[in-house]
């Protein structure tokens, strides 16, 4: 059976739910059974039962999955009332008003916000560890859902085993679906077992604010981790392997996400790791790889996930390993299973491990399985014109943001992926706090930073980075102009308004239009030769400098290499 880690600091959640027991199911075969009530699951199951097939979720815990109750919702329901603090904080009349309060409260620091609101504001945001509303939702939608463990026992049979009376029903369908999510994965430390830690279930579900937490991984988990309890008021040391944290995302843009969590007061350790972990009067001592030893309240251990498959009888299934992720084909359905049957969806199948993906995955599956049951599959392969039943198109933009102050948003592709994929591109990097732009009416002192990955040649968008307050919405604009197929020279034709921070787009048009004439051969219209549009004209000046009409040429001129 999987192993649950369940919080000692939240003793209140029931994470086995005594209701849709399996004991109560009337029907034993199915046209889908989806194991694994997550974003991903639920997505595909609805698709499905929309489309008119009978459709059975199994859910061994909470309906909602990690991301409602122990990972996106939470974590962002801790951090958007910080984001909106710190932006309060840093425009006139909110500052002044927040600083009196304060002083009349008289609590120091940076904290700007009422913990018992906080927490009651996370706490309805998971809707307060209920699932009964949301099983209520699906219901509604034609999915049927029963709670309980599932185990993979043979082709289309699953076995659903019940928590609480230990009894076991067995159920089948035309296609399975497994949507399991992931786990945790624990380093195999000295010591850390009995004494005792955070997984990101506790650190998003807490509540109280340790005096010292020790985060163990400075990747998306730790960063953002870092940010709330930083903000909280805790101490934190964020430890990392690597020589920096965040390793995802293109250097600057981490660097600028050190340097804010150094100004709350992160300690920050690289290239280090913890040997041994002990804990001594509630206290957890840890000792480093580099000998020096650190005496925090908490430890939490954010490493990574891995698929969450153990325990379910996967190697009953020919080509399947317990406890590793499924692979799958453009469809989603796993590649070493025959006949079809079995699909892998969401942070199962190892590709995405994000809960966007893993819902964008669940909809190519259900249409997979729908067009598999209408008869109409194998032409639309064939076809090749119907998208919606193969992940290809999007595989080079996905997208990501890391909620940490300033937030990193990224999609598509980095230099180095262009570089191990030979594709010949370049970047372009703009300040957006700097002068020039309009950020501090966003909030005073802005710091910001944007990048796009351009296509040498052709100027095809493959990659973009933003970094900055409130920068998350930004982004999509960004993959529409990548799935699209966009050059920086059609972009310059969206302008955004004014005053906004889209206006980072502006920046980013000019600046590959100044940088033009490194990078291409310009041609104009009728072979007239297009000037203006180099480094000489605009580059050295500064990106502002460039002129409109300029600007035009490049936009209606063509390219030659
Ligand atoms: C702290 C944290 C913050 C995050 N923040 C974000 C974010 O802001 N944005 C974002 O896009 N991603 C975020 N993620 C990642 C996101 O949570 C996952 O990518 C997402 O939850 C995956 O969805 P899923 O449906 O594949 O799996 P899950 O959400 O993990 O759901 C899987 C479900 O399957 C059930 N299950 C497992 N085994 C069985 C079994 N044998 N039988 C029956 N049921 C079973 C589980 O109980 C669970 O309910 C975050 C992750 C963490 C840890
Ligand atoms: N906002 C979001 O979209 C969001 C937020 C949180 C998590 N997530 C998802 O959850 C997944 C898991 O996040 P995560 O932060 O746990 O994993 P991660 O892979 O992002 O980062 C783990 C980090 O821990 C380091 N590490 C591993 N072992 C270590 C050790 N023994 N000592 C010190 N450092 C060690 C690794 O080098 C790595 O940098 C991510 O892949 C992400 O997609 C997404």
């Amino acid at each position: 059976m999987c192993e649950i880690t369940m919080s000692t600091t939240r003793p209140d959640i029931d994470v086995h739910p005594k209701t849709h027991l399996p004991s109560s199911i009337t029907q034993t075969k199915w046209n889908v059974i989806v194991i694994g009530g997550g974003p991903a699951g639920q997505a595909a199951a609805i698709k499905c039962a929309t489309g008119g097939l009978s459709v059975l979720i199994v859910e061994s815990e909470l309906t909602g999955g990690e991301c409602q109750n122990w990972a996106c919702v939470p974590s962002k329901a801790l951090l958007r009332p910080l984001e909106v603090a710190a932006d309060a904080a840093s425009v006139g009349g909110t500052r002044e008003k927040l600083r009196s309060c304060a002083e009349a409260r008289g609590t120091a620091g940076n904290v700007n916000v009422d913990l018992q609101g906080l927490f009651e504001y996370r706490d309805k945001c998971a809707v307060n560890w209920n699932d009964g509303p949301g099983i209520a939702a699906l219901g509604g939608l034609g999915v049927s859902i029963t709670h309980g463990f599932a185990l993979v026992v043979g082709k289309g049979k699953v076995q659903i085993k019940d928590w609480h009376s230990g009894g076991s029903v067995l159920v089948e369908a035309v296609a399975v679906v497994v949507a399991t999510g992931s786990e945790p994965f624990i380093p195999d430390i000295e010591g850390l077992r009995e004494s005792g830690y955070w997984t990101p279930r506790e650190a998003v579900s807490a509540n109280e604010v340790p005096d010292h937490l020790i985060i163990l991984g400075a990747g998306l988990v730790g960063t953002e981790m870092a940010t709330v309890y930083g903000q909280l008021g805790s101490r934190v040391t964020l430890i990392t392997r690597q020589k920096r944290i965040l390793p995802k995302v293109v250097e600057y843009a981490a660097e600028l996400v050190a340097n804010s969590l150094r100004q709350t007061g992160v300690d920050i350790r690289v290239e280090t790791h913890v040997r041994k972990v002990k804990r001594r009067n509630g206290l957890v001592e840890a000792e480093l790889a580099d000998s020096s030893d650190l005496t925090g309240s908490e430890i939490l251990i954010a490493t990574g996930r891995r698929a969450r498959t153990a325990g379910m009888g996967l190697t009953t299934v020919k080509g399947l390993t317990e406890g590793a992720h499924i692979d799958v084909d453009e469809s989603m359905c796993a590649v070493t299973v025959p006949e079809g049957w079995l699909y892998a969806i969401g942070d199962t199948n190892g590709l995405a491990w994000t809960t966007h993906m893993g819902m964008y995955q669940a909809v190519i599956c259900a249409n997979t399985i729908l067009a598999k049951a209408r008869g109409s599959y194998q032409h639309q392969l064939d076809n090749g014109n119907d998208l919606r039943i193969s992940r290809r198109h999007s595989a080079t933009a996905t997208p990501q943001t890391c909620f940490t102050d300033p937030q990193v948003s990224w999609v598509g592709l980095s230099l180095k992926d262009t570089k191990r994929m030979n594709i010949n591109a370049r970047e372009v990097s703009v300040d957006t706090g700097g002068p020039g732009t309009h950020s501090y009416l966003h909030s005073e002192g802005y710091t910001g930073w944007a990048q796009w990955v351009i296509e040498t040649g052709t100027g095809r968008l493959l990659g973009a980075v933003f970094v900055g307050r409130g920068v998350a919405n930004l982004l999509h604009a960004s993959s529409v102009a990548i799935v699209g197929g966009l050059t920086w020279r059609q972009l310059f034709h969206a302008v955004p308004s004014f005053p906004t921070l889209s206006e980072v787009y502006q920046l980013l048009v000019e600046k590959c239009a100044a940088m033009g004439g490194r990078w291409f051969r310009l041609v104009g219209r009728r072979g007239l030769r297009v000037s203006g549009c180099g480094r000489s004209d605009a580059g050295i000046a500064g990106v502002h400098c460039v002129k409109i009409e300029q600007l035009h040429c490049c936009v209606g001129g063509s390219v030659s290499r």
